[in-house]
């Protein structure tokens, strides 16, 4: 086969490629991620400016209140001059004290004299505020939006930053700790050596020292390159800035080439010191990066992510609740499906790598929970983020033995023997086969008990037993009486052999039923004085090999049970 490309007929000349950073001496691709970044949640701004229908001062507070209980320490809570319902929610939590001493809430503003009065003014009181000012740098925005030259453009930055630190004085007084963010917009978009000037000159008015800090955040507003790429400009900016212990460095990804987890994590080992975004990726367009992923994967790599994941359904309840809108059922960690598998030789694996837990943690002389996770195609435990194991494996056509008796083991507690896994999945897949879609736990265990356990209300079969007794005899052997019904007649069977089952199957000989036992496993299900029993018998009869299950508080009579499902199923 031929190796050569052919034309697909896509514009691409309408596009051209993103330009490399000139960085040979890169060091951020040997950087390991070994703590957590500072993170601003932006949920309440460029996650709400984004909704079909912006929250209400309900939502608003409700997603507020979500972001303290989780752990988030830094919230930008708004756009106060966009509005009275922005302004509005700012007072309300500043003046309903809302805001714990350990959160620092934040609010943008574009760089305008107007605005930014609002905009100091809606934080009157407040313990610990930043006012976060961008402007626009890029040179599409240059020419298109501000019509202005690299020097004027420079200027808005400037003349913002002395905007916001002249009413800050005017209007804040000494309740409030001000802390000052400057953004140039579209960062990714602009030349760095651009970035870096406009920056300085930021610097330059603001001060930062000891004490002082700014927070410069360099937004992929529009995500265009390779996170590799994006790691590159910010060790660059990273090198190159002056005063940089003065400055926390912050990362805004968005995702709209999908990478914008990876642009984050990247970002932080090239020198961000922080990074901004939305619970699960709620924002503009394609979305914020999202703040749950970015931690969840440092927790899942045994670092602290500094927030509290451990209720995730509860967290996605609510930021579908405050959003109006739904999360994936694959969002990472948090969507319905990502700890469920359906298809056979995953849930054998994750069967397996349960039971291997158990084990070793058995061995060590202690309990799961204090070991490594090593469950194949779970990347964490789904307990630690309040999920149940019950969901971890779903039944359909895809399925196999292991997951079948993997919802037995879990929901039932019977741990079926290997070659009976087989037989009874077989009939699960004529199942799923036949009808299409997923089986659930509980129709598994219907078609278990209708196959297996045929009950009094739910009686099958040729044979029914009444009682069983059984007496050791003088010569050591088992001997059997047992009160059934064969073909609808009552009937007293009696047998004696090497042991009960063997005695039965004398007794059943006796009466032209002729079987031979193949296998026999049996185990406790439950602890106690109620302890019941489960027998799991193979045999031949009639030609034909087949398994029978028994369930009994006496041993004896659940292997006997099982005899009579073996029995009953060769005839069915
Ligand atoms: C990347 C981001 O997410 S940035 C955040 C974006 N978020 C929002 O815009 C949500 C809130 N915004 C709003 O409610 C409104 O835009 C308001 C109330 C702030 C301002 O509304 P308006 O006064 O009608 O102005 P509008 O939004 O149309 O802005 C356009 C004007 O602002 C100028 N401008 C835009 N951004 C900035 C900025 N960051 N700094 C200074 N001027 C700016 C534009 O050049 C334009 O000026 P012109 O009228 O002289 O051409
Ligand atoms: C205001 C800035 C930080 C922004 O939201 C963006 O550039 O995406």
């Amino acid at each position: 086969m031929s190796n050569r490309q052919q034309p697909s007929g896509m514009p691409i000349h309408k596009y051209g490629p993103y330009e490399a950073v000139h960085i040979p001496d890169r060091t951020w691709p040997d950087r390991r991620i070994t703590r957590a970044p500072r993170w601003l949640s932006t949920d309440l701004r460029d996650g709400n400016q984004a909704l079909i229908d912006p929250m209400s001062p309900a939502r608003k507070r409700k997603m507020f209140d979500l972001l303290v209980a989780m752990g988030y320490k830094e919230i930008e809570v708004g756009f106060p001059a966009s509005g009275q319902t922005d302004f509005d929610f700012v007072r309300s939590i500043i003046d309903e004290d809302a805001i714990p001493e350990d959160v620092t809430i934040s609010v943008l503003t574009q760089a305008r004299e107007e605005l930014i009065e609002r905009t100091v003014e809606s934080l009157v009181g407040a313990r610990r505020a930043t006012v976060h000012l961008y402007n626009a740098t890029a040179p599409t925005f240059r020419r298109v939006v501000f019509r202005g030259t690299r020097e004027q453009v420079r200027q808005i930055a400037v003349d913002g930053t002395r905007l916001v630190m002249e009413y800050a004085d005017k209007l804040l007084d000494d309740r409030t700790s001000f802390g000052y963010q400057y953004s140039p917009e579209i960062f990714t978009d602009t030349e760095l050596d651009f970035a870096l000037e406009v920056c300085e000159s930021v610097m330059d008015v603001w001060q930062p020292e000891e004490g002082r800090e700014i927070i410069l955040n360099l937004p992929a507003t529009v995500e265009r390159s390779t996170p590799s790429t994006h790691a590159d400009r910010f060790e660059w900016m990273s090198r190159n800035l002056s005063r940089r212990e003065f400055v926390c460095l912050s990362a805004h990804p968005h995702n709209d080439r999908g990478t914008a987890v990876a642009a984050a994590e990247l970002a932080v080992m090239a020198g961000a010191d922080r990074v901004e975004g939305c619970l699960f990726g709620q924002g503009e367009r394609t979305g914020n990066v999202d703040l749950v992923t970015l931690g969840m994967n440092l927790f899942s790599q045994g670092v602290d992510p500094q927030i509290d994941f451990g209720q995730i359904d509860e967290v996605r309840r609510t930021a579908e609740y405050c959003n109006q809108m739904e999360v994936h059922a694959r969002h990472p960690y948090a969507g319905d499906l990502v700890y469920t598998s359906f298809s056979g030789s995953h849930q054998d694996a994750i069967k397996k790598g349960f039971e291997a837990m158990e084990a070793a943690a058995a061995e060590a002389g202690t309990t799961v929970d204090e070991i490594p996770w090593t469950v194949p195609y779970l990347p964490i435990d789904p307990k630690d983020v309040g999920r149940t194991y019950e969901a971890v494996i779903r039944v359909n056509s895809q399925s196999g033995k292991g997951g079948i008796a993997y919802v037995l083991k879990n929901d039932h507690n019977l741990d079926l023997p290997r070659r009976m896994q087989i037989e009874f999945s077989r009939i699960i897949q004529e199942k799923t086969d036949a009808e299409g879609g997923e089986i659930t736990p509980s129709q598994i265990w219907d078609s278990f008990c209708d196959e297996y356990l045929p009950t009094p209300d739910r009686p099958w079969g040729r044979l029914a037993l009444r009682s069983a007794q059984s007496e050791t005899t003088k010569d050591g052997h088992d001997a059997l009486t047992v009160e059934a019904v064969i073909d609808g007649e009552q009937t007293v069977l009696a047998g004696t052999g090497n042991g009960p089952i063997s005695a039965f199957f004398d007794a059943l000989a006796g009466n032209g039923i002729d079987v031979r036992l193949l296998d026999y496993v049996e185990h406790t299900l439950s602890q106690g004085a109620s302890a019941q029993a489960a027998s799991y018998i193979e045999c031949a009869i009639d030609g034909q090999v087949l398994w029978g299950v028994g369930i009994d508080a006496n041993t004896t009579r659940a292997s006997i049970k099982a005899v009579v499902s073996a029995v009953n199923r060769a005839s069915r």
